[in-house]
């Protein structure tokens, strides 16, 4: 299970490296383009966000306070008998630990059911299990692109109990990124080129800020459904 999961993120490590690295010189005079006031979706170009805006969702309150709870009630027996990992410098992520599940009780499956019946075309093959990944609220996700072996065009993720930002970063090009704003129950879904050609990551509570103001990132849970490769 732990060999399938990392394996999902094999890629990482380059996105890491050369990723983070020149980020810190192109971030400077990158203004923030909002297409609307409201929106969750910033980057480094409205152009950019308006082309790949529907590759990168986001839908606020696509879960209930109710539906949280009942995911949270699921999930918490299993996640609390493991231990947050934090030192392994190879690692995309860091302070989590996860597990995946194929069963859920009824008012859980509801819930899978709707974000695979939003973020899927009707017949596409899926990945089984569900991940399930707990983020201390110290822990964070490196840049890194998923396996192509293991994971096809989309990926869709529930957010519990924290907002956060994920930022996108174009692999060959780290002056062009979006940051989502992914509000605590929201869905977000990444697909094709905001999946395959941007690397993707969860900020840190110091650097999570989104269009200026403070996004406090406390303990996070994300559900996440992907389908196979085509
Ligand atoms: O927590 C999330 O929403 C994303 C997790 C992720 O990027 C991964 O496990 O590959
Ligand atoms: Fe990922
Ligand atoms: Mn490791």
């Amino acid at each position: 299970m732990k060999l399938l999961l990392a394996a999902l993120r094999q890629t990482h490590k380059a996105a890491v490296h050369t990723g983070q690295r020149r980020r810190r010189s192109s971030r400077g005079g990158g203004g923030l383009v909002a297409l609307r006031e409201e929106a969750l979706v910033v980057g480094s170009s409205q152009e950019l966000v308006r082309r790949l805006g529907s590759q990168a969702e986001v839908r606020t309150g696509f879960i209930t306070e109710e539906e949280e709870d009942a995911l949270l009630r699921e999930l918490e027996p299993g996640l609390k008998k493991k231990r947050y990992e934090f030192d392994h410098w190879d690692d995309a992520i860091h302070g989590y630990r996860e597990t995946e599940r194929v069963r859920w009780g009824s008012a859980c499956e509801e819930v899978i059911r709707r974000v695979r019946s939003t973020a899927f075309p009707e017949g596409s093959p899926l990945l089984g299990p569900v991940h399930v990944l707990d983020l201390d609220k110290t822990g964070y996700i490196k840049p890194h692109i998923d396996s192509v072996k293991f994971c096809g065009s989309t990926i869709a993720g529930l957010s519990l109990l924290s907002d956060s930002i994920m930022r996108l970063v174009k692999e060959d090009s780290t002056d062009e990124w979006m940051d989502l704003l992914l509000p605590r129950r929201s869905l977000y879904i990444l697909r094709d080129q905001a999946r395959y050609n941007f690397t993707h990551q969860i900020l840190k509570d110091e650097e999570s800020v989104f269009k200026g103001r403070k996004v406090p990132r406390l303990r996070r849970i994300s559900v996440i459904c992907r389908n196979l490769p085509g």
